[in-house]
């Protein structure tokens, strides 16, 4: 019996994905509500999530199930206990939104720091017509050239996000894993880093040591007018902390590309505040046509490599 290979969410990769070279029986969905994963899982031996979770109940009703192949870098959807428990590989996607991910968060750094926002909606308000000189002053603008970047996480993106802002003339901090007894050769410990930072943004996995690891009191650490870019994961971030440190002024502002719950559904606070120095865009930092395309085709590269015998990009094997 060829592998029946199902894709619960093929809606969220809106690009072309090529077909598996071996024989094989491929179903796919536009998306896949929790209540129906284990259904359309039934005789799956390779599953593909790009943002469906994967839990304990769901794997241990799916005797066949081998692979999890996750459509993306982030497998936090993913129990990965579970999967141990049950035999079942987990892949993932690796290092393919380097332009992408870079790209989009030295665009929110930008955005912020030159009160793009601001200043639109400056113009768009007639100030500028209206003014007695040549331009309109109004929130104060700042170069990213000899500002700090601390990077949370050391992995791909991060260091592309390093790259990127090296060109603009920044100075790159990394922080130390928060709570380390040792600080790494060429990182500050995690408070220290954060009391440097004009810029900071966060590259690492959601994980149980991540979660809400920028709090009220990391927010306190920060320079006044310090801008937080978060391309990673929501909940790294404490949201309600976030909301007062920006209403309060504490904040320069912040970039997020990711919250919490997704979509959110059932409403998030920084979505009803109206703040200039807040910009946030729908979870598409990875969301370039090029950069999804290179997901697509490792997606597949992946998946033949596990039926040929030799998996790769291995999270958690058997
Ligand atoms: N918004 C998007 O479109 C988008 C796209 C791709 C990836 N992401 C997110 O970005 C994250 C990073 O991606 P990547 O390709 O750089 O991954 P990566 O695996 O190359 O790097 C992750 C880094 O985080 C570090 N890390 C792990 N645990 C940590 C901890 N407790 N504290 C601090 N650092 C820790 C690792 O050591 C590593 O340096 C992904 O996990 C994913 O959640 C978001
Ligand atoms: O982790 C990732 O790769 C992004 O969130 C896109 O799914």
């Amino acid at each position: 019996m060829p592998p029946r290979i199902v894709f619960l969410d093929r809606e969220t990769l809106p690009v072309p994905v090529r077909a598996v070279s071996v024989p094989h029986e491929w179903v796919h969905y536009p998306q896949t509500s929790a209540q129906d994963v284990v259904a359309r899982l039934a005789g799956a031996q390779v599953a593909i999530t790009n943002k469906v979770p994967l839990n304990a109940a769901t794997m241990g009703a799916l005797p066949e199930l081998k692979l999890i192949a996750v459509a993306a870098t982030g497998y936090n959807q993913v129990d990965l206990t579970a999967a141990r428990a049950q035999g079942v590989t987990v892949c993932n996607i690796r290092d393919y939104a380097i332009a992408g991910v870079a790209e989009h968060t030295l665009m929110l750094m930008l955005a912020l720091k030159r009160q793009l926002p601001a200043y639109r909606n400056a113009v768009a308000a007639g100030e500028w017509q209206r003014a007695p000189g040549f331009c309109v002053f109004g929130a104060p603008m700042h170069d990213l050239a000899g500002a700090t970047l601390v990077l949370v996480g050391s992995g791909t993106l991060a260091k592309a996000t390093a790259r990127l802002a090296q060109a603009f003339g920044m100075q790159i901090v990394y922080a130390e894993r928060k709570g380390a007894s040792q600080v790494r050769d060429g990182y500050l410990a995690f408070d220290e880093a954060l009391a440097h930072a004009d810029v900071l943004s966060l590259h690492c996995p959601l994980t149980e040591q991540t979660r809400n690891s920028i709090g009220a009191r990391e927010l306190a650490l920060l320079k006044p007018g310090c801008v937080l870019i978060n391309t990673a994961r929501g909940g790294l971030v404490d949201e309600p902390a976030l909301l007062a440190a920006l209403q309060q002024g504490q904040l320069g502002g912040a970039g997020l590309d990711v919250l919490i719950e997704e979509p959110p559904r059932n409403g998030n606070p920084l979505l009803e505040v109206n703040l200039p120095n807040l910009i946030i865009t729908p979870h598409v930092a990875w969301a370039s046509v090029e950069t999804m395309s290179v997901l697509a085709g490792q997606l597949i590269d992946n998946i033949e490599a596990f039926l040929r015998g030799e998996p790769r990009n291995v999270v958690c094997g058997v």
